[in-house]
């Protein structure tokens, strides 16, 4: 019997074949809108709730924000360990690229009562934005840190600790110094979070102005030297809690996308574009920690700024969408170039 065979050009039916389509298609993904990858803000906190207990050796010493004068900040310093930190896999302590102390949870407690729910929800939906609207989060108490006089941390990203992982919050606790500044960038942007003016005492009050900064992991960030005093900070990583479900149609369509979603639209009306169905690939534009144990299909809940929004345009008009990840082997020669691909931002995504 003769074998079936397709007839000869019956694969460009799946293939895109206009030009113009394709120009339509990147043009809208590169007009969709960022989610900000920065925010921040003061938060007013009751002092009775700015209360830090810390381990010293076998005892427990008590310091009260904001009027913890300068040697009781020396000896929370004191306390505390060289500051290192994540680079290429292994945690170092590198006093030229970071001067800093730090204690580790189990060594410090303080109940910021529940004014911390609300200052946490407001800043991680702030620095979320509406792409992520429909996504829920928590947050884990990471480390506390103390800056004291000429200390510093160079421009970093983040260590991402889990695929979920997607920011941090930093709450720099009321104490006086200059300098100190939190410096945030990226390609198009960059801000400045200088704790030293934001978080302020109210000598009349019992409360406090306590200054907050939320960012991506993606996004590269340091601290300038401080000039003088303490500068006391809270990190917190921000997590995803649960993948957003594909099963689940997304509510209504992305509004930060309407580029996309219209000219997605205006390919599917058109009978010459993929008339036999096809398989249509997005390059991410974010970074992602993935590892080798990471769940492609989970991730499609973690995806950021405007790869999420390719997905929730794509969910909106129906279209099956999932993670797909393309290998460039033109130059791959043999295991050790395949490492080299999968490291951390260097593999592209396709999504379709
Ligand atoms: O203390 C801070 O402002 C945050 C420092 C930082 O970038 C980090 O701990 O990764
Ligand atoms: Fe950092």
């Amino acid at each position: 019997m003769e074998p079936v065979t397709e007839p000869e050009n019956h694969h460009l039916l799946k293939t895109i074949t206009k030009l113009e389509h394709l120009q339509e298609l990147r043009k809208a993904v590169e007009e969709t809108k960022e989610s900000p990858i920065f925010a921040q803000g003061t938060w007013e906190f009751p002092n009775s709730q700015l209360i830090l207990w810390y381990n010293e050796g076998s005892d427990a010493r008590c310091l009260k924000f904001p009027t913890a004068n300068k040697e009781e900040l020396k000896r929370l310093s004191d306390a505390c360990d060289p500051a290192t930190f994540g680079r290429n896999q292994q945690d170092v302590l590198d006093e030229s690229y970071r001067l800093a102390r730090k204690m580790d949870i189990t060594n410090f407690s303080i109940n910021m009562g529940f004014n911390f729910h609300d200052l946490l929800t407001y800043a991680t939906r702030r620095l979320l934005g509406v792409q992520h609207e429909d996504k829920d989060f928590h947050a884990e108490l990471y480390k506390l840190n103390v800056y004291g006089p000429e200390s510093f941390f160079k421009a970093h990203k983040d260590t991402p600790r889990g695929d979920d992982m997607f920011g941090s919050l930093i709450i720099a606790l009321p104490s006086e110094h200059e300098g100190g500044n939190f410096i945030v960038r990226n390609e198009e942007e960059q801000h400045s979070f200088e704790s030293s003016q934001l978080s302020h005492s109210s000598s009349k009050s019992n409360s406090s102005k306590v200054a907050w900064a939320a960012l991506w992991s993606h996004a590269e960030h340091e601290v300038t030297p401080v000039l003088s005093g303490y500068r006391v900070t809270l990190t917190f990583n921000l997590y995803f809690r649960t993948p957003a479900s594909l099963s689940t149609p997304a509510p209504n369509i992305p509004p930060d996308a309407p580029a996309l979603l219209n000219s997605l639209k205006a390919c599917l009306n058109d009978p010459t574009f993929l008339p036999e169905g096809g398989l249509l690939g997005f390059g991410l534009k974010h970074e992602y920690p993935l590892s080798a144990s990471s769940d492609l299909q989970n991730f499609v809940g973690f995806l950021k700024g405007s790869d999420s929004a390719i997905i929730k345009t794509a969910d909106s008009l129906d279209m099956k969408a999932y993670l797909r990840a393309v290998y460039d082997v033109s130059e791959r020669h043999g295991p050790e170039s395949c490492l080299e691909d999968a490291k951390f931002g260097q593999n592209r995504w396709m999504l379709s």
